[in-house]
């Protein structure tokens, strides 16, 4: 379990985190989003002590985690900007971390073998693509067989088999009991692999919730309906009582009502339908609705 209990930071003028509480529970993956900026990987490094605190604390099990003794026994970390020494192999740097930590070396070759790098186990890390690094930073985190598991955007740089990978091991390690933290940029991704969502907005907490939950409140399904006829379309739809929008393509988009019930109205009113299909709500659309004033870099005319 991690308690992050009230956390603040400040570099200067900014505040990157500000007076931020919550839990994160073993047992299922807990996705850690915002925007750019919001001051997610400033909280996974006070996590870990890489960073101090202005004010609040966290505790990993209850420790914080600078008196934890063994700590790669305790936490895993995956951070974004890892350092490894280039000129050290793959197997050099994980045994080199795995005796500061009294970790037996047969577990560096579980873990290798493990995130699928035993291949270039002896190759310098100097030539490894983005995607192998990743992997490694992955070992790395596993080395210690720990309990709680932070992982900052540990898909960058995986391609669609890699991503694939994370996603059953991050799911795999919540199943058996881990805490499992994981910061992403990746809504679709994260909808596959989270059950539980923290998400941030210029260092403030902005939700604390399932991903179900997070979703149906944010963000709404809607039908979709294309027809030859959209003016008398829309006239019928909005004679129901039935919100309807159109989209750029000129197709309409009814809120508030299933597509049974679109048909039932079209039939009713003799309109020819091309298309009525039900929009589910996504993650993203939630995350762009509850994150949108809280943005902080944006291009100039973007759509959202
Ligand atoms: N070492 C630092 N010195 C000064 N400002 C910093 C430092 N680290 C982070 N910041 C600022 O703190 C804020 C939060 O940054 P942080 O990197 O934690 O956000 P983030 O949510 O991880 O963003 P991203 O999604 O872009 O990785 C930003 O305004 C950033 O510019």
């Amino acid at each position: 379990m991690i308690e992050v209990l009230n956390l603040s930071k400040r570099y200067g003028s900014t505040v990157a985190v500000d007076d931020l509480s919550f839990t994160v529970r073993p047992g299922q993956v807990t996705g850690f989003l915002g925007p750019n900026g919001a001051g997610k990987s400033t909280t996974m490094r006070m996590m870990l002590d890489l960073d101090r605190p202005t004010s609040g604390q966290v505790l990993v099990d209850g420790t914080p985690y600078r008196r934890l003794s063994e700590p790669l026994r305790r936490v895993g970390a995956l951070l974004e900007a890892r350092a490894v020494h280039p000129g050290r192999s793959a197997y050099h740097h994980l045994l080199w971390l795995a005796q500061s930590n009294r970790i037996p070396k047969a577990r560096v070759w579980e873990v290798l073998e493990l995130v699928g790098l035993t291949s270039v186990a002896k190759k310098r890390v100097r030539g490894f693509s983005l995607g192998m690094g990743q992997r490694l930073g992955i070992a790395a985190a596993l080395l210690g067989d720990p309990p709680v598991l932070l992982f900052d955007e540990p898909v960058n740089g995986l391609d669609p088999e890699g991503v694939l990978w994370i996603r059953h091991l991050m799911k795999g390690l919540a199943a058996r009991g881990r805490t499992v933290f994981v910061s992403s940029h990746l809504m679709s991704e994260m909808a596959l692999t989270a059950a539980h969502l923290i998400v941030i907005g210029r260092g403030r907490l902005l939700a604390d919730t399932t991903v179900d939950d997070f979703v149906a409140t944010h963000a709404r399904s809607y039908v979709r309906v294309r027809t030859p006829e959209p003016e008398r379309m829309r006239d019928a739809l909005t004679a129901a009582g039935i919100p309807v929008r159109q989209a750029a393509d000129g197709a309409l988009e009814a809120h508030g009502a299933q597509a049974p019930r679109i048909g039932e109205l079209a039939a009713a009113n003799g309109l020819t339908v091309h298309e009525v299909s039900t929009q589910s709500a996504t993650l993203e659309e939630a995350f762009m609705r509850l994150t949108g004033d809280t943005v902080e870099y944006r291009a100039v005319g973007g759509q959202r």
